[in-house]
């Protein structure tokens, strides 16, 4: 079975490439309506497209100013203008909307559709705009998917569900998440520079007859989870790889580091 690997270097500086992993991915960034992460100016740089849920437009206006506070305001969003604000416009402030609208950013109103969230859409968007380009896969970063109402949290988790072939990751301040699917093996590299040590694998869906990995300080040996049996949360990275096969789709979560 083919390898896929994993890694957070994202949340390091672009000036700084990890040499341990060498996985070059074309990453897109969505804004989501909760404060953003304190990384939320390194993700953007990170990102070829940028694209605001609905009110996440509000947070960008309201909230990249605050990470610069001897720039003037104006300057700062005109820097941070996202390329699209979609969903169903239900949040977004008529100011911030006008605003963006000026600069150029493409507004795409789907108040139509009340069955799909806000980030489903955005991710609808982003797949549809970026073909493989030269053979570099997408990674699809989602700010402040966590932390908040749990509706919504289950909702951004349905997201990676029913986009199980596309890379997306959901970032609050405090942790990661994103899929392991059933399909491959999979080799986390671990930047223990800003994430770890604490981790979590959990089954989603359905339960999982048989787990194994490497790397960790409770790892799994064939073993079998389920939600109402045993499922490896509060697990803790040993070093700077982990390794994962399952017969079933996993959530892997590691924390983030407060530097
Ligand atoms: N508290 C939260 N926790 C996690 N994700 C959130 C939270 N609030 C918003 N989001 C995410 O940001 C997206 C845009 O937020 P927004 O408030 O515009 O949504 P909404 O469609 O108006 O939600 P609702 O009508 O249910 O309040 C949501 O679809 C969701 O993915
Ligand atoms: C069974 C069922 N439950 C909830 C909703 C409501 N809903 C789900 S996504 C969404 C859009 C949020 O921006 C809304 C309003 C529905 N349509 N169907």
């Amino acid at each position: 079975m083919e390898w896929m690997c994993h890694c957070s270097s994202f949340l390091l500086s672009p000036e700084k490439p990890n040499s341990a992993c060498s996985l070059s991915l074309n990453y897109a960034l969505v804004i989501l309506n909760q404060s953003l992460p304190r990384f939320a100016p390194l993700l953007w740089d990170h990102a070829h497209v940028r694209v605001c849920a609905d009110g996440g437009a509000n947070r960008v206006y309201d909230e990249m100013p605050l990470f610069f506070p001897h720039q003037q305001p104006s300057h700062v969003r005109s820097r941070y203008k996202p390329d699209a604000i979609k969903g169903d416009m239900d949040s977004i402030r008529r100011e911030v909307l006008d605003f963006y609208a000026k600069l150029g950013t493409k507004i795409i109103d789907e108040s139509h559709d009340q069955d799909t969230t806000d980030l489903h859409k955005c991710v609808t968007y982003m797949r549809d705009l970026t073909p493989k380009v030269d053979g570099s896969e997408q990674c699809i970063l989602v700010a402040g998917a966590l932390g908040g109402r749990f509706d919504h949290e289950i909702g951004n988790i349905n997201v990676l569900c029913r986009f199980s072939n596309t890379r997306i990751i959901l970032l609050s301040d405090d942790c990661l998440i994103h899929l392991l699917p059933k399909n491959r093996h999979h080799k986390i590299f671990i930047q223990s520079s800003i994430e770890g040590p604490h981790c979590g694998l959990i089954p989603i869906g359905m339960p999982s007859g048989s787990s194994t990995t490497t790397g960790l300080k409770w790892d799994l040996k064939d073993t079998a989870m389920r939600f109402g049996g045993l499922i490896s949360t509060s697990n803790v990275v040993k070093g700077e790889i982990v390794t994962v096969q399952s017969d079933s789709d996993l959530l892997w979560t590691i924390s983030i580091k407060k530097l």
